[in-house]
Formats: structure tokens, sequence, C-alpha cells
């Protein structure tokens, strides 16, 4: 039973839990290591061409048994953060400077969001201006964009962390306040991977002047469009928590995380963890928000001096992975050397999301599949045999 508990929650290591970060050395070893594989005998199938059906392709199935594990002690250098410029102004010419200004509703904020997305995906695909750098080529169906939403007070740090993660200044007078305009903080691009960030403005300080009726429609507006964010990310300035707590401040960091959204990933920033002198502090505030669900991690940073930003970074890097995934058991047994079978289906929807989990030429999938075989290993202290498939629903 306890095995079944731990396959079937194999989602769980895809999406690691709140407090995480006790394990976080642990976790780094594994990413680093997983960058690092490669198939090592991957079978072609013979049909694959002849089958359009894509549940058939064999670069779909992770298993275990032609992998070897690399040796842990390698490591690669992190990857510095690449500020492109051109991007974020191709992405600001094309999504602001349209009609969006005018507060519309749920409608309206969908729209805006898939026009982002394609707007993201066209700036990466466009060949490059007369003065931009030739140094990527992005396929189409390599790219990936990942949307985040930042929430915290007025000076929690929200720009100072942005523009830690871009690597860039992002122009302070670009921002504007009284407005529930969802501005675009800073656009990250690492590899394939594209990580726009958006200040969500109006959630809990709404009172600046506005006659009420408006305030009320523009503060739903802004709640409702936060719900389309891949990853929402709660911010709070921990130093000063802990000198003169905010309960609104607290009241939004208990709303967000009351309860888990599966949709959408959040996570909680304690930030300015360099003006906290007594670091047993920042665990009594971990504890104070310890039950609260809705949170998969907690990160303790400091966006000025860039502590704990590479580690959050590159967890949003791996949420490349499409939430909302189906886990389907599909086998499993115990084999008479005292090893475990366990066969498991990935379930899709969208053919896009399909090619994001099976990755480039089964690349992605083995790397889940590498994670998951490790994890389950430990857990069971024994061989264990992994089948994943990655499958279209029907
Ligand atoms: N010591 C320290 N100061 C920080 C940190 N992050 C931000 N600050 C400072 O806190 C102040 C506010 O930071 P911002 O990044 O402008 O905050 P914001 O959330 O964007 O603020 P609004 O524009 O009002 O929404 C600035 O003076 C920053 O220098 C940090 O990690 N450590």
């Amino acid at each position: 039973m306890k095995a079944l508990r731990a396959v079937t929650s194999l989602s769980s290591l895809y999406l690691p839990q709140a407090h995480t970060f006790y394990h976080h050395h642990h976790h780094h070893l594994l990413f680093v290591r997983l960058f690092s594989v490669q198939p090592q005998q991957r079978q072609n199938d013979p049909d694959d061409s002849h089958h359009p059906d894509p549940n058939n392709s064999s670069e779909s199935v992770f298993d275990s048994a032609q992998f070897s594990i690399p040796d842990t002690s390698s490591s690669s250098t992190p990857q510095q953060p690449t500020w492109d410029v051109n991007h974020r102004q191709r992405v600001e010419r094309m999504f602001f400077n349209n009609d969006f200004h005018q507060d519309k509703f749920k409608e309206e904020e969908e729209r805006r969001s898939r026009i982002l997305a394609r707007a993201l995906l066209e700036a990466a695909l466009e060949g490059p201006d007369e003065d931009a750098d030739h140094d990527q080529e992005v396929k189409e169906e390599d790219q990936k964009s990942l949307s985040v939403g930042i929430i915290g007070a007025p000076n929690a740090g929200k720009s100072a962390l942005t523009n830690f993660m871009v690597g860039t200044k992002v122009a302070a007078v670009s921002r504007k306040t009284n407005t529930t305009t969802h501005e675009v903080l800073g656009v990250m691009t690492r590899g394939d991977t594209q990580i726009c960030f958006f200040d969500t403005p109006g959630l809990m300080f709404n009172g600046r002047g506005y006659l009420y009726k408006d305030m009320k429609v523009r503060v739903e507006s802004a709640w409702s469009s936060v719900n389309l964010y891949d990853v929402l990310m709660v911010i709070f300035d921990v130093h000063r928590h802990l000198t003169r707590p905010d309960s609104r401040v607290i009241r939004l960091i208990k709303h967000m995380g009351a309860e888990a959204n599966p949709k959408q990933m959040r996570i909680l920033c304690m930030n300015k963890v360099d003006l906290v002198e007594k670091k047993k502090d920042l665990l009594k505030v971990t504890e104070q928000f310890k039950d609260l669900p809705g949170y998969e991690r907690v990160f303790m940073i400091s966006g000025l001096k860039g502590s704990g930003v590479e580690d959050l970074t590159k967890y949003l890097m791996e949420k490349e992975i499409p939430y909302g995934i189906e886990h389907r058991l599909v086998d499993w047994k115990e084999l008479r050397d005292g090893s475990l079978r366990i066969e498991q289906h990935l379930i899709t929807n969208k053919l896009s999301q399909r090619k994001i989990l099976v990755g480039k030429n089964g690349s992605k999938i083995g790397r889940i599949g590498i994670e998951a075989n490790e994890e389950l290993r430990s857990i069971f202290k024994r061989d264990v045999h992994l089948i994943l498939q990655v499958r279209l629903k029907a």
C-alpha cells in the first residue's frame, strides 16, 4: 500500500513540497546530474515514421533499463541570467501599446494572456534585429515560457528581485502606481526557456485615490487575472515582518496560501534576509506560515544581495513541466529477485504539453524518469525498473 501511495504521488517529485529547502542540497545535486543524463541505447522504433499517433512514438517512453546514472561528482557551472532587451521591447510593443489599458473583464484578461504568450513566442522566434545578438536560435517546439506574477506590498522588494534575476535594471519610470495594469517587470531568458515576471498591483493597497466603485472593479479584475499566471510568487519583507508586522501583509500571505491551486504553483519568498541578524528568527517566521498548504515551497532570499536567488531561478526553470498532468499507475509488481517493476503513464491534454514533457529526443521524460527512479529506489531500498510513458488524452 505504501508503495502504491508513493508511486501515485510521483507528481510530488516534480513539484517539491514546502519545506524542501531543508533537502535543497540533495535536490541541487540531482538537478545538476539530470542535465548530464543522456539515453544510453534508445531504441528507435522503425515504425515511428509510419505512425502519426504520437502515443506510439518511442521517444515518449522512459525505461530506466536504458539509462545509466552518471557520477554525481561532476557539476556544471550555472549559466548567468541574460537580459534580452529586444525581447522585452518587442513584447512591450505588441502587448502594451494596444488597447489593454481599458479595464475589462475576464475574457479580456484571458485574451491578454494568450496574446502575451504569443508575443513572447514570436519575439523569440523573429529573426534578430540589426543590432541584436546572434547568440540564440530557438525552434518553436523547443521554446518554453513561464509567466510569474509577483505579489507583494510596496517596498517588499519586487523590483530589486526582478532586477537581480534578469541582470539589468528595469526602468523604474516605467512602473506606474494607481493602476491594475500588469506590467512586465522583466524577462529572463536562459537557454530555451523564457520567464516573464509581472507586477500585480492593485491587489491589497487599493485605496489610493479611487472612487469606491471604480476601485472595486479594478480590484476584482486584478484578482481574476492573477489566476492566469503559471506561478504566483508572494514576496514579503521578512525584516519588517519581524520588527513591525503588517496585518495586511499577513492576511495576504495566509489568503494566498490557504488552498492549493492545481492550476498554479505558488511560492512564498521571505525577502531581505540580509537585514535579519539572528537567522533563527527566519525559522520562527517559517514556522508561523508552515500550515499553508497552498505554497509549494518557501524561499529565503535577498533580492538585493542575491542570496537564495539562484535557487529560486533554478526552481522556476524546472517549472517548464506543465501543470495538470494526470498520472496513471498502469502496473506494478514485485519481481522474484526482489526488485520492483513500475509502469506509469503521464497523460496530457495538449500536444504542446506532450512535446514539453517528452523533450528533445526524449530528454525531458528521461530526466524525469531518472529522478523518479532514484527517489523510488531510495524509498523502497531496492532496485526499481521504472517505465514512464507520456500519452495524449484520447
Ligand atoms: N537590504 C535589502 N534591501 C532590499 C532588498 N530588496 C529590496 N530592498 C530595498 O527595499 C526597497 C524597496 O525595494 P523595491 O524593489 O523597490 O520594492 P518594490 O516591491 O518593487 O516596491 P514598489 O515599487 O513600491 O511596489 C529599496 O530601497 C530596495 O533597495 C533586500 O533583499 N535586502
